[in-house]
């Protein structure tokens, strides 16, 4: 089976923030990831990360939690100068966290101008942080009206652009289906770029577990056989609580 990862903005929300990762580690994960761990001083995350034997596999830039807010700013031309102030803020934790993955949200914008924007700022990150790996993730635009990096298709071309090592593709099944439809075709298309997998049941976003959308242990098989040592992260709206359904853990 891969390196299963418990994304605890999503799961376990029935907790606290803070209890979460023990709850993750009983349910048997040795693996996490947190969108927005800012509103918490980094010292209690790094506590409760080693209390419970867990390791970080992904944090989000920009700081602070977006409810309601800015989707990143990576992509919106005229703000380069909160990007990288935010970044730098990101980087802080994701030292502190030992954080292996910052995901970099590119924000709402479109158009030639935005794209370049998207791309001179991702150069930007990597020569600063030539050591912290960094993904983005296509977004579908019905749960996230405007997002600038709204196709796989588009991600690819801005990761030859960037051209930079330390610069991956973020494979979110739920997205990819929204987007694309046949999830295992986006899949066979980009998978040369992934470092990092988030799972979510199709087409609702619950459990992954096996529908007439998708095979998700045939799935969970081919990635064991294709290689890939990247994390899964579960990343959906549990149906009841959390515990209830991770049957799909095997
Ligand atoms: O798929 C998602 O929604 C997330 O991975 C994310 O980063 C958006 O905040
Ligand atoms: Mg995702």
């Amino acid at each position: 089976m891969p390196k299963f990862a418990a994304n605890l903005t999503m799961l376990f929300a029935e907790f606290p923030e803070l209890d979460r990762y023990e709850a993750a580690a009983e349910a048997g994960f040795e693996a996490v990831e947190i969108l927005f761990p800012y509103e918490t001083p980094a010292p209690e995350t790094q506590r409760a990360l080693l209390r419970n034997g867990l390791s970080l596999e992904l944090i989000n830039c920009p700081p602070p939690n977006y409810t309601g807010g800015d989707r990143g700013f990576a992509a919106v031309p005229g703000l380069e100068g909160r990007f990288q102030r935010d970044f730098r803020r990101t980087l802080r934790y994701a030292d502190m966290l030992r954080a292996r993955i910052v995901h970099i949200m590119a924000g709402a914008a479109s158009g030639g101008d935005a794209r370049a924007t998207f791309v001179d700022n991702l150069k930007w990150a990597c020569d600063f942080a030539p050591k912290q790996q960094l993904t983005i993730e296509p977004i579908n635009d019905v749960d996230m009206p405007g997002y600038f990096l709204n196709n796989f298709d588009l991600a690819a071309e801005i990761l030859d652009e960037v051209n930079a090592p330390n610069l991956a593709l973020q494979f979110d099944t739920y997205h990819a289906h929204k987007i694309h439809g046949d999830v295992l075709d986006c899949w066979a298309k980009h998978k040369s770029r992934v470092r990092h997998i988030q799972i979510g049941g199709l087409p609702d976003r619950n459990e992954p577990v096996k529908s007439k959308h998708f095979d998700y242990p045939a799935f969970f098989e081919m990635l064991d056989d294709s290689g890939y040592t990247g994390a899964v992260s579960a990343e959906y709206n549990p149906a009841k609580r959390t515990e209830q359904g991770l049957g799909w853990l095997g």
